[in-house]
């Protein structure tokens, strides 16, 4: 689904955030990214998005170049992804119904569809109850579920989350991982960038480790940590 050849990406300010990127993601599949805070995951993201594009090398999503497509066909591209931020990115004057109704909206989806398919999803992310409901008048786990209703709304292939539990206690952010996990089980692709040690180790998913802007460790049911790191870390511990 999603294919990156020796993908760099420098800044006009001269910063390198990725550099010589290779990799390769299948349909359905579920990936963590890690790293260390500026290792280059934003960027990595906002090239799926192509909210930015790289300075040099290839980028394939479901067949067409991320590159060479032409600045209108992107609205045409970002329908096929729904992305989930850390910090929400709801409409505050809007209800909860409205602020997923806007995601198909501007879509142009007719009106009759939007009736059927709104109620859907808010049901699935166990919120049919708060539609009527205002953002700032949920917790910040149920702010979560409102932008992850509307991410899935239009039936993306792809869902891409940068930090989706960033701002959630612990038993607010498995709730949202579980959602996130039921939606992947139905086939969706997830992407999700996080410094949630806690979460990949539970979950055991496919981890993309960057630093410095390149992949250092690609592992099917991998972990936060490099095991050997965690290896070293132990015998340090015991030595002192
Ligand atoms: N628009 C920009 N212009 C210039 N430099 C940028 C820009 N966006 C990011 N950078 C730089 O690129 C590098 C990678 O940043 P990026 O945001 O991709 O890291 P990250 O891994 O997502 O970090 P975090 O975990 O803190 O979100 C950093 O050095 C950052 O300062």
């Amino acid at each position: 689904m999603i294919q990156m050849f020796n993908v760099s990406k420098t800044y006009p300010n001269g910063v390198q955030a990725l550099a010589n990127v290779n990799v390769r993601i299948q349909k359905g599949s579920f990936v963590f990214l890690v790293g260390p805070s500026g290792a280059g995951k934003s960027t990595f993201i906002k090239l799926l998005f192509r909210e930015e594009t790289p300075t040099e090398g290839q980028i394939i999503f479901n067949g067409r170049s991320l590159v060479r497509m032409r600045e209108k066909e992107v609205p045409q591209l970002r329908r096929q992804m729904g992305v989930v931020f850390q910090d929400f990115r709801l409409l505050p004057q809007k209800t909860v119904y409205d602020n997923v109704a806007f995601a198909m909206e501007v879509v142009e989806s007719p009106g009759k569809m939007i009736r059927y398919r709104v109620p859907q999803v808010l049901e699935m992310v166990g919120l049919e109850k708060k539609a009527n409901l205002y953002p700032h008048q949920l917790s910040g786990g149920e702010q979560q579920r409102v932008s992850i209703a509307r991410a899935i709304v239009n039936e993306p292939a792809l869902i891409i989350a940068d930090e989706p539990t960033g701002n959630l206690d612990p038993q607010t952010a498995t709730d949202i991982m579980d959602l996130l996990l039921q939606i992947n089980r139905r086939g969706t692709t997830i992407i999700m960038a996080t410094h949630a040690r806690d979460i990949v180790d539970a979950l055991r998913q496919r981890v993309i480790a960057i630093e410095g802007g390149q992949i250092v460790r690609d592992e099917e049911r991998g972990s936060y940590k490099d095991e050997r790191e965690k290896d070293w870390e132990k015998e340090k511990d015991k030595g002192t």
